[in-house]
Parts: C-alpha cells; sequence; structure tokens
C-alpha cells in the first residue's frame, strides 16, 4: 500500500502560485546558497572621494577610481606575463605551368614567405609596461603562387619597452635586459617559408609532386619585468616623508599627503649639482612589516630597491622608538634578497621640526653605530649637508666601479 505519493519537482512547478512559494522554500533549504562575490576590498579613501583599488596580482594594472569626477587613472604595469609567437611561414606552391606551345613547361611553384618575429625594443619615451599584450602574434608570411611567384615575407612585430626591461624565461632565469637605447631582443622567431615544387626540381626528378609547408613560428611564454634603475633609493615606512624628500632635493613631484600608502608607484628624481653631475634618487612606496610576504603593497617594490646602486633610509623621529623602523625595514629587504640591507647606505632621521623628534633623535644615536642626517624634508632643514654626503657616496661607488672595470 502506497501511503505516500512524493510530489516531483517537475510536478511542483506547473502548481498553483502558493505552491510555488513552497518549492522556492524547499529550494532554498535544500541549495546551498552561491555567495556574491565581494567587492575588492579599498585599501583606503580620502577626503577627496578616492577609492583604491589595489591588486595584488602585480601582473594587473592599477586602478584609481575617483568615485566624484568618475575619472579612472591606469598606473603604470612592471611586471608582465607575455606569450609571443612569432608569424608562420607561408607554404610553397605545387603548381605546374602549362604554355600554349608547350602544355608540360615544368614544375613553376614559388617559395612561401618567412614568417615575422617578434621582437622588443627600447623606447626611452615609454615609462612603464601598460602597453604590453598578454599575447603577441607574429604576422605570417604569404604564401607562394604559381609562375614561381615567391611569397611576400612578413614583417617583424616591434613591441617597445622602457630601458632597463628584463626578460625571465618560465623558470625565472634571465634570458636578457635591455639597458641601453638601441638595444632590441628577438623574443619569438617567425617561421622559414616552405619550398615550392620548383624548388625540388631536378634532373632525375623533372616533375616533382612534393611542396614543403611554411614551419611554425616560435612559441615562448616568458616575464617581462622593469626594473627603476636609480643611483640611490628612498627606503621608508608609510608617511616617513620619502615622497616630501624628493619633492625637496629634485623637480620630480610625487603626490605628498598625511595618509600611508599615497605613493604607489616608483618615481624618480635628478639631483643636479654644480659640475652638472646628476644623481637619479627614486622614491619608492613605503614598506611594512612582512613585505615580503606581500603584506602592504608587496614584494613587487622590493625589486626596484634592487636595481638601486645605494640606499637611503627615511626614519619618522616624530614616531616612538625610531630604530626599530630601520631593523624592519633592514630585515625585509635581507628576507627578499640577502645581503641587500647591505649595500651603501645613508640613515636620514626626518621630521626634525617637531618637538618630539629631538628626543627621539637623541635615543635613535644612542641605539644604532651610523651617522644619522637629522633633516626636516619639509621645511628643508638640513638638507644641504645631505646632498653633499650622498655625492660622496656617489663618488665612492664611482670609484670602486672604476677601479673593477680596469
Ligand atoms: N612636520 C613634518 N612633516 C613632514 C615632514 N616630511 C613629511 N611630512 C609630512 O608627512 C606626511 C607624509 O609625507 P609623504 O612624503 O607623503 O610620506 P611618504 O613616506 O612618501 O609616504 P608613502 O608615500 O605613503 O609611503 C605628509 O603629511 C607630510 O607633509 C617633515 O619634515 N616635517
Ligand atoms: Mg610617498
Amino acid at each position: 500500500m502506497v501511503l505516500f505519493h512524493p510530489v516531483t519537482y517537475c510536478q511542483l512547478l506547473v502548481l498553483k502560485p502558493p505552491l510555488r512559494s513552497l518549492v522556492r522554500l524547499l529550494r532554498r533549504l535544500s541549495v546551498p546558497q552561491v555567495k556574491k562575490p565581494s567587492k575588492p576590498k579599498a585599501a583606503g579613501d580620502d577626503s577627496s572621494g578616492r577609492y583604491f583599488c589595489l591588486q595584488k596580482n602585480p601582473s594587473v594594472t592599477t586602478v584609481n577610481v575617483n568615485i566624484i569626477s568618475g575619472e579612472v587613472t591606469r598606473h603604470f604595469v612592471d611586471f608582465r606575463k607575455v606569450r609571443v609567437v612569432g608569424g608562420a611561414g607561408g607554404n610553397g606552391a605545387l603548381s605546374f605551368l602549362s604554355l600554349h606551345s608547350n602544355e608540360f613547361a615544368g614544375p613553376d611553384g614559388g617559395d612561401g614567405g618567412n614568417g615575422g618575429h617578434v621582437i622588443f625594443k627600447v623606447n626611452t619615451n615609454l615609462k612603464s609596461l601598460n602597453h604590453v599584450h598578454p599575447v603577441t602574434v607574429g604576422k605570417n608570411g604569404v604564401r607562394g603562387s604559381g609562375k614561381n611567384c615567391h611569397g611576400k615575407s612578413a614583417q617583424h612585430t616591434y613591441i617597445e619597452v622602457p630601458v632597463g626591461t628584463v626578460f625571465r624565461d618560465e623558470n625565472g632565469k634571465v634570458m636578457t635586459g635591455l639597458d641601453v637605447i638601441g638595444d632590441y631582443f628577438v623574443a619569438a622567431r617567425g617561421g622559414a617559408g616552405g619550398h615550392g615544387n620548383s624548388f625540388f626540381a631536378s634532373a632525375e626528378n623533372v616533375a616533382p609532386r612534393i611542396a614543403e609547408d611554411g614551419a611554425l613560428g616560435e612559441d615562448r611564454v616568458m616575464f617581462v619585468e622593469l626594473r627603476t634603475m636609480a643611483h640611490a633609493g628612498l627606503i621608508g615606512f608609510p608617511n616617513a616623508g620619502k615622497s616630501t624628500f624628493l619633492r625637496a632635493i629634485s623637480r620630480a613631484r610625487p603626490k605628498v599627503s598625511p595618509y600611508p600608502f599615497t605613493t604607489l608607484n616608483p618615481h624618480v628624481g635628478m639631483v643636479e649639482y654644480d659640475d652638472y653631475v646628476q644623481v637619479a634618487v627614486a622614491d619608492i612606496p613605503g614598506l611594512i612589516k612582512d613585505a615580503h610576504k606581500n603584506r602592504g603593497l608587496g614584494f613587487q617594490f622590493l625589486r626596484h630597491i634592487e636595481r638601486c646602486l645605494c640606499l637611503l633610509y627615511v626614519l619618522d623621529l616624530s614616531v616612538e622608538e625610531p630604530w626599530t623602523q630601520l631593523s624592519d625595514l633592514k630585515y625585509e629587504l635581507e628576507q627578499y634578497s640577502p645581503g641587500l640591507s647591505e649595500r651603501p647606505h645613508a640613515v636620514i632621521g626626518n621630521k626634525i621640526d617637531l618637538p618630539v623628534s629631538k628626543k627621539n633623535l637623541k635615543l635613535l644615536q644612542e641605539q644604532i653605530d651610523l651617522p644619522i642626517f637629522a633633516i626636516s624634508a619639509k621645511k628643508g632643514i638640513n638638507i644641504t649637508e645631505f646632498l653633499l654626503h650622498l655625492r660622496s657616496l656617489y663618488d665612492k661607488f664611482n670609484e670602486t666601479t672604476d677601479s673593477k672595470t680596469k
């Protein structure tokens, strides 16, 4: 005896509206609810309504959206995974000439043209890898045709990149770097064009029925990386006053604000001395504890520090125990690349104009052995003294590199 007739889901659908709501209820109970993807976390916003959408994947452009004006600013990309494919060669033609007076005039299939290479080339006007597409395919060669017409070879495809671009293979091994104007790198070669059947004609085989297909181009995946090159890099916690300092010593104009992570990209300023020597100083986005584990703005900027010849640690003297900043910064650099923190360096104690800073400076001098340049980037105190020291660091570096090359 059947006590219970289970009502199937399909049957319920055709039932009256009140029952449909019962079905919805049943479905809600049985089917796990799929959460809508949450919005990307905002790393901060300011009074102007700016909203930062910081993306951890360094290959994606960081985008700032101003909610009030609706402006979208694309910032520079310094790392890309790209696939480059050379163009395929054109196929050779299989053709036989037939003339009015000579029906079997012989093979006349032309060769195919070569495929184009994909070439990276330096352009000094560029500063980022924004425009580099994830996949670039070279142009194909034109196929050969009858009457011994050879196909046209394809033109090469050029991708322009800034000076200081480094290429790594899939295993992270450096393949090459483009550091000088005029440098180029053939990343993927185009395939050779195939021979037409006239190429194979010989005394033994006067009517060859073979023609080659064009070869495929090289297909490679590689990492393109931009490393800011500067003589000195400003390294410090957010809000230490790095950007204010760069503004004070050069014509660079990085944004200054009283909130952390104002600087999202490195800025390079040139310090000019009376004898026309120029020293490049890079303002590198603020580091925080565990930056090497991709915290804060992540370790992508530690890469830029690697390409700075000397390091300028900028400490905020207005916060308690400023020496912990120095040890934390050195620790982060060491974790990223052992020995990096020991590059020629100087310690700058900023915000000396604030009353609490003088007390902290004394404590800092007791804690660390290194000479400390107590400055105020905002008020312009002791800047000249520091610039003289920077020049001596630069000269020392030049002397050692000169003696090594001799
Ligand atoms: N009193 C005083 N304030 C300063 C000095 N230098 C910088 N500031 C202030 O400190 C705040 C942060 O300055 P920034 O130059 O943006 O700091 P930053 O190190 O570049 O910060 P991030 O870009 O976030 O890493 C701003 O409000 C500056 O006006 C200084 O010498 N004295
Ligand atoms: Mg800054």
